[in-house]
């Protein structure tokens, strides 16, 4: 089977690869790797969605995947979510795409520019592949923007505009691309830190990453048996 994980970050998959055998860096941004004879390439594309989009498109464009993974840790936007929980994000929404009018943001869909079902957007969301028991994750609904809010007045909005319970500054570009292409893909996130005004000391990224490897690891393991 050969799956493609998509991260922003190495810091995010670097206890992860740990466990794989390296084979080949293909490119800068790609690496290839091998697991229980599985071939697994990790892309690591960057933060934000123009650098998910490129690469992530530019990979597919020469590989054909069974699966892709976007994993990573993300910011919650509710206590309900505790620091270091693996979640699996089952949908997302451009949140910062749109028109700003009389002090009020509107995305492209309340704002006339797309229709809320044109492909691939259903009701203006971009589904993740359902997961059908793969996962024993909570299921999250998360929001992509280019900046990881840290205002306020920016975070009050976009509690009141989306009812999204994680931020991320890729997922919706990688759903996007994958679901154009036709490939099945997850979204795997560990909570870093709350949707807050930022104070890093606040964040476990160590927990985060140790969870995700251990989330990971589970879903892969899983994945490739049911195949087999
Ligand atoms: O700001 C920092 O000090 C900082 C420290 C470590 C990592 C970051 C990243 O932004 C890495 C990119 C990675 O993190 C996800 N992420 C984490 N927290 C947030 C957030 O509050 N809002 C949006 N994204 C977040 C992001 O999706 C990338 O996967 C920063």
């Amino acid at each position: 089977m050969k799956i493609l994980i998509v991260a922003a970050t190495w810091m995010e998959v670097k206890l992860l690869i740990d466990e794989f055998d390296f084979v080949a860096e293909k490119t800068h941004f790609l690496y290839e790797y091998q697991l229980a004879g599985n071939r697994i390439d990790v892309l690591i594309a960057g933060i934000g969605t123009t650098f998910a989009t490129f690469h992530l498109t530019t990979t597919l464009q020469k590989t054909s995947y069974h699966l892709v993974l976007n994993v990573g840790v993300a910011a919650s936007f509710t206590n309900d979510l505790k620091i270091g929980e693996v979640v699996n994000v089952i949908s997302e929404e451009f949140a910062d795409l749109g028109v700003e009018e009389k002090r009020q943001f509107l995305t492209l869909f309340e704002s006339g520019f797309m229709e809320g079902n044109e492909f691939p957007f259903e009701n203006g969301i971009l589904k993740a592949t359902p997961s059908n028991g793969l996962m024993n994750l909570n299921k999250v609904r998360g929001i992509t923007a280019n900046k990881s809010h840290g205002e306020n007045s920016s975070i009050a909005a976009l509690k009141a505009k989306f009812s999204a319970h994680v931020e991320s500054t890729e997922g919706a570009a990688v759903l996007y691309v994958c679901i154009w292409y036709g490939i099945p893909c997850y979204e795997i996130r560990a909570i870093s830190n709350y949707v807050a005004p930022r104070e890093v000391a606040q964040w476990n990224i160590p927990l985060a990453l140790e969870n995700l490897k251990t989330s990971v690891l589970e879903v892969l393991t899983k994945v490739t048996i049911a195949v087999h």
